[in-house]
């Protein structure tokens, strides 16, 4: 077995070249997922980053795929990115289902219009509402194939103790969770990790720290965390 040691690649420019490889390696991204990016960088600069990645896009739809996934549940849609990657993904599936939720209503517009532009909205559904009550009021529309989340991060433990709960997920069916490892700090937040002097992310973290026990833990999931991104939990429903 080799050493669990520290990154792979040597250094960032050796980082940013894979990166790039694998994104020029992998399942291809459609032209709309890049003109709404560069329509989000451009119109709100300050929340662009909220976005999941290029690669991680790539990841989502190559997932979705491979699992035959025809349900599909979002928490934290912001402009649309991740929702219209899974579009992507499901586009061809008889009978899909995209239902995504978020609670800014600049935001939703934005993605809305994405989805009506992208030729996407008959198979995507935003609802503008807190995420815990709209996992309440899902019961018709579950179970899902395939849960994404990546809201607001203290919210991760009851939206998985709810989405078991109410049976939102099929079994056999996956929960993916992002931003699990809060660049670190859910594993070590002393003075080794420079992202411990913000407070806010620190008790971020820990509710991450909450959710990821939970999904280790729970006997109707099996659970693999990656060190991927800025950490993903992937979870198995039993
Ligand atoms: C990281 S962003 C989502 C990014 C999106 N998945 C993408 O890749 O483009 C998180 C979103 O969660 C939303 N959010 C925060 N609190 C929420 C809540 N209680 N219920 C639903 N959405 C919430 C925020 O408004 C924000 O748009």
């Amino acid at each position: 077995m080799k050493d669990e040691g520290p990154v792979i690649f040597p250094n960032d420019a050796v980082s940013y070249a894979v990166y790039r490889y694998c994104k020029e390696h992998s399942v291809p991204l459609p032209e709309h997922l890049f003109k709404l990016a560069q329509f989000t960088e451009e119109n709100l600069p300050e929340l662009s980053e909220m976005m999941v990645s290029g690669l991680q896009a790539q990841y989502l739809i190559w997932t979705a795929r491979s699992i035959g996934a025809k349900k599909i549940l979002e928490i934290g849609c912001f402009c649309g990115f991740s929702a219209l990657a899974f579009a992507e993904a499901l586009k061809d599936v008889e009978g899909a289902k995209i239902i995504t939720t978020d609670v800014n209503p600049k935001t939703c517009e934005i993605a809305r219009n994405a989805f009506r532009d992208a030729g996407v909205d008959n198979i995507v559904t935003l609802i503008e509402a807190p995420a815990i009550e709209t996992l309440q009021n899902l019961q018709n529309d579950g179970p899902f194939d395939l849960v994404f989340i990546d809201a607001n991060k203290d919210g991760y433990p009851d939206y998985f103790k709810t989405l078991l709960d109410l049976n939102l997920i099929r079994k056999n069916g996956i929960l993916i969770a992002d931003n699990v490892l809060k660049r670190g700090l859910v594993a070590d937040d002393s003075d080794n990790n420079p992202s411990s002097g913000d407070k806010d992310e620190v008790w971020r973290a820990s509710k991450l720290r909450e959710f990821n026990g939970l999904a280790a833990k729970d006997p109707r999931v099996e659970t693999l965390i990656l060190p991927v991104f800025d950490g993903l939990t992937l979870s198995r429903v039993l």
